[in-house]
């Protein structure tokens, strides 16, 4: 029975399990790798981890130990081996640290599997352009509610703001009070006009969400210096869209933090989504649903649900629950919808 404990441990992939206080024998456990070196996971490309540690860029495969656990851009990793960085060499990641947040993407046509994309990630930018493409406001709300559920904060990013008034559509998520920036072309030139983008990165471990052509890699080029994220949609060269690459990157902001772009998500799968734990993003809201009837979701038209009896009482503001109740919903529709 214990061994069937540890070994599902194991196959969680964390292989950092210790013994009991030298209840058993250390023998029979993996080596703990007490001199593994931390790292960071910046980009993953086929079978091969770029991973950097005291500013050094260190190529890594994953140890056979690690079993089938996936490591993503953002995990925190031990190296062994050959940590040096030097051309040719090739690190070892022995193990995974546990992650803080976790974000998913849905699957889709081409990978009929949901799968972590980013790790440890503490803020989800949602980059939209106020036009050229139009916004898609429910792709907006899926982002959100996936950001709600893994526990990241969300930051909105209108883009493109000298081709529209961005003002309708902070207006339309004002009642959530999610922070909101808004960017636009620098006048004469080709970059973005990043505005108080920066001060709201600074620190933090950002993931860049948008569909293809609001500006995401613009606004990249424009934050981090010399990032050279190609812009505009076909490659010049080869003729073919860009879309090369599916895997997220982690750039680092020349003031600390990190942006991690994610040329891979088109949606978000919020099947797992649980209501009860969405309402946790709205205290305000939260506070009124204990005396819900028991499993009530919450949404519009839930019998007896306390939602309904705090706003006829004038105790929550009617937007706020209408904008909450429409993200509630959208885990019901389509994913690319
Ligand atoms: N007018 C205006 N155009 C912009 C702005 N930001 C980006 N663009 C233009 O919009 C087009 C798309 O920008 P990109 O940065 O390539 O967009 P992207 O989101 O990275 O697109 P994908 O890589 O396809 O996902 C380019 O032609 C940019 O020059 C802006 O603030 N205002
Ligand atoms: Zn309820």
């Amino acid at each position: 029975m214990a061994r069937r404990t540890a070994a599902s441990s194991y196959d969680e992939g964390d292989v950092r399990v210790r013994p009991g206080r030298g209840s058993r024998p250390r023998s029979k456990l993996r080596p703990a790798h007490t001199d593994a070196t931390p790292a960071l996971v910046i980009a993953v490309d086929r079978g091969r981890y770029t991973c950097v540690l005291d500013g050094r860029t260190v190529t890594a495969m994953t140890a056979r130990e690690l079993g089938r656990k996936a490591v993503v851009v953002g995990d925190r990793v031990g190296l062994v081996g050959d940590v040096s960085g030097a051309p040719g060499t090739l690190a070892r990641i022995v193990r995974v640290e546990e992650r803080a947040t976790v974000l998913r993407r849905t699957a889709d046509d081409d990978d009929p599997v949901e799968r972590i994309i980013v790790a440890n990630a503490d803020q989800l930018m949602i980059v939209t352009a106020v036009a050229d493409p139009e916004p898609r406001p429910r792709l907006i709300d899926r982002a959100l509610v996936a950001a709600f559920d893994a526990g990241i904060e969300p930051l909105l990013c209108l883009t493109k703001a000298d081709l529209a008034d961005p003002g309708p559509l902070l207006a339309a998520y004002a009642p959530l009070q999610v922070p909101a920036v808004v960017t636009r072309l620098a006048p004469g030139s080709s970059g973005a006009d990043v505005g108080d983008v920066l001060q709201h990165l600074r620190d933090r471990v950002t993931v860049l969400v948008g569909h293809s052509g609001v500006g995401k890699s613009t606004l990249v080029n424009a934050v981090v210096p010399g990032a050279d994220r190609a812009t505009g949609r076909v490659n010049v060269v080869t003729g073919r869209g860009r879309h090369t690459s599916t895997s997220a990157v982690a750039l680092a902001l020349p003031d600390g933090g990190w942006v991690i772009d994610t040329p891979g998500i088109r949606s978000f799968g919020l099947a797992h989504v649980d209501p009860d734990r969405l309402i946790l993003a709205f205290p305000d809201l939260a506070a009124e649903t204990e005396d819900c009837p028991r499993g009530c979701t919450h949404a519009d038209g839930e019998p007896e649900c306390g939602l309904d009896a705090a706003l006829a009482a004038g105790r929550v503001d009617a937007d706020r629950l209408a904008s909450y109740r429409r993200l509630l919903a959208s885990r019901d529709r389509q994913a690319g919808d």
